[in-house]
């Protein structure tokens, strides 16, 4: 390499914003897709984000995680910058696929929330290559029933989400984050409500639709299970449940904490990515 000249693979030298490593656009399964990839020597972190949010919700665990380690982070269809197409658990599992496969990432952890969470099962169990350890974070192997998803699409269809958003925002985030970070609060909102509709929906028929029992008794790598004990979405007993079909997983909640631990407990998260790693290692 000519001297001066950066070696790609090096860790980057800046203050761990998730965007500094630019944003990229590719469609490697045929929708285009937002996402930020980021080089580094040790085992690599992938995220998979969670209805109505994008990959924003990871900056503060990625700023835990410290320069070292490879990232993968993406908004999934219809989410974010990414393009809208049809969608079901299979399809957002193969983008997520492509990605890894076009920046040749393999063996990573793979961090998902809710809906991320089923994303991340389905992938262990198509493309086990690419699934080293799982954090499985406020998730279920299926989440809600057939009736409570067809009367939510029901009603975004109908009326946006706005009109569902401040439900939304009281599962998402507990009653102290939510009393004092309003500025914050304000932003997540803002994140949530401009989601395109036809994309978020298109991810609820996704969630409607699957079941990943069988993909979860199947997997083969470290699992940790987090739940939130205040979470309004996917309670703790899902996440207990959950531990219990993936053979070895492990189970932790977080007291007082909501549906999205990676704003309100960004440490712990990285934490225990970083735990996870070792126990690989
Ligand atoms: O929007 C919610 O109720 C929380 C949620 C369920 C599935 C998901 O990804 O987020």
């Amino acid at each position: 390499m000519a001297s001066g000249a950066r070696d790609p693979r090096a860790a980057p030298a800046g203050n761990g914003d998730v965007t500094e490593a630019g944003l990229r656009f590719a469609a490697p399964n045929g929708a285009v897709l937002h996402h930020v990839v980021r080089p580094g020597p040790n085992r690599p972190v992938v995220f998979a984000n969670s209805l109505g949010t994008d990959l924003r919700i990871w900056q503060a665990v990625v700023a835990g995680l410290g320069p070292q380690t490879p990232l993968l982070l993406w908004d999934k269809r219809g989410h974010g910058l990414s393009e809208e197409g049809p969608v079901d658990m299979a399809t957002h599992a193969a983008d997520l696929a492509g990605l890894m496969d076009l920046h040749g990432l393999t063996d990573a952890l793979v961090c998902g929330v809710s809906v991320g969470g089923m994303i991340a099962l389905q992938l262990a169990a198509d493309r086990p290559d690419l699934v080293a350890g799982l954090l499985l974070s406020n998730t279920g192997h299926r989440i809600g029933d057939a009736a409570t998803w067809n009367a939510r699409i029901e009603t975004v269809e109908r009326e946006g989400i706005a009109a569902i958003a401040d439900p939304i925002l009281e599962r998402w985030l507990g009653p102290e984050y939510r009393a004092s970070n309003p500025a914050q609060m304000a932003g997540w909102r803002a994140m949530l409500t401009r989601t395109p509709a036809a994309g978020y929906t298109a991810t609820c028929r996704a969630i409607r639709d699957a079941d990943l029992t069988e993909a979860a008794r199947g997997i083969t790598v470290p699992t940790l299970c987090l739940a939130g004990s205040v979470d309004g979405a996917t309670p703790p007993q899902l996440l207990r449940d959950l531990a219990e079909l993936v053979p070895g997983a492990a189970y932790r909640c977080l007291e007082g904490v909501g549906h999205l631990p990676s704003i309100e407990r960004p440490a712990e998260v990285a934490q225990m990515l970083k735990d996870l790693a070792e126990r690989i290692a």
